[in-house]
């Protein structure tokens, strides 16, 4: 596969990844003929940027025409049936910046891009839900395969016992850090969207515990979930229609 790659501090007005494990490239080629462009390193509010500029790579990417967005996240599992490694199909989700009027749409609405009023209940396309489930099941991984509700926290520190138990009882299966906010500019400007939560680390709900969350689980498990995980999403961008939906 030829790739072309840019760092994101070559790309005028694009924010910087400052994330330990969050390369800064954006990488364009081809995955056995489908065009892509694929982000190594995505941003997040913890990060001190506006919601706006986190989001303005989906904006980008329906401009170049994109059809389909893939999301992937590092979360923690709230799910006490999940297990560290499992992988998420993300079905729905709970976001608590927007409860809060921290919306990547607020402002004036830019009409060329989508209404002032998109619809949420439809987010991430079921069809590509069930072919994920498919693919998954067709390359053995359906013992860690999960479908369920991310719930995005404004991060950067990681939830008390109380505040896990809360988002459980909401309906959370998995807290992060990141995804929705693209969800929903992805979706405002009708691009299709698939996420997958990588589960990394079990979320503490428990006082008597002795686990404690933190990154370098987080990037231990995503090394180890690595290979499986480009094998589901390579393998969904091939069974994408031709000429239709481009990841
Ligand atoms: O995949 P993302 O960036 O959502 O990963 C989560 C949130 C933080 O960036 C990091 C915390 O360990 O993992
Ligand atoms: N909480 C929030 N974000 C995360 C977690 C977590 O437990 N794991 C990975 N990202």
């Amino acid at each position: 596969m030829r790739i072309v790659a840019f760092n994101y501090r070559d790309i005028p007005n694009f924010p910087q990844s400052t994330v330990h494990g969050h390369a800064g490239r954006l990488v364009f080629g081809t995955l056995k003929g489908r065009p892509c462009v694929c982000m190594q390193g995505r941003f997040h509010l913890y990060e001190g940027y506006p919601i706006q500029k986190i989001t303005m790579p989906m904006r980008i990417f329906k401009l170049l025409g994109v059809e389909t967005v893939i999301l992937t996240n590092a979360a923690g599992g709230l799910n006490q049936d999940y297990k560290v490694g499992d992988i998420m199909i993300i079905k729905d989700h709970l976001n608590m910046p927007g409860f809060a009027g921290n919306n990547p749409l607020a402002g004036p609405n830019d009409e060329r891009f989508g209404v002032r009023f998109p619809c949420m209940s439809d987010a991430y396309d079921r069809e590509l839900q069930q072919m994920a489930l498919d693919v998954g099941s067709e390359l053995g991984y359906s013992d860690f395969l999960r479908e369920g509700v991310y719930c995005v926290l404004g991060g950067p520190s990681f939830e008390t016992i109380a505040e896990c138990r809360m988002l459980h009882k909401l309906g959370a299966d998995a807290v992060g850090m990141s995804t929705v906010h693209e969800v929903i500019v992805a979706r405002h400007c009708g691009m299709r969207v698939f996420a997958l939560s990588l589960i990394t680390n079990k979320a503490v709900m428990n006082y008597d515990s002795e686990e404690k969350a933190n990154h370098e689980e987080v990037l231990q498990t995503g090394k180890q979930r690595a290979e499986q995980l480009e094998r589901l999403v390579s393998t969904i961008v091939t069974r994408l229609e031709h000429n239709n939906n481009f990841a």
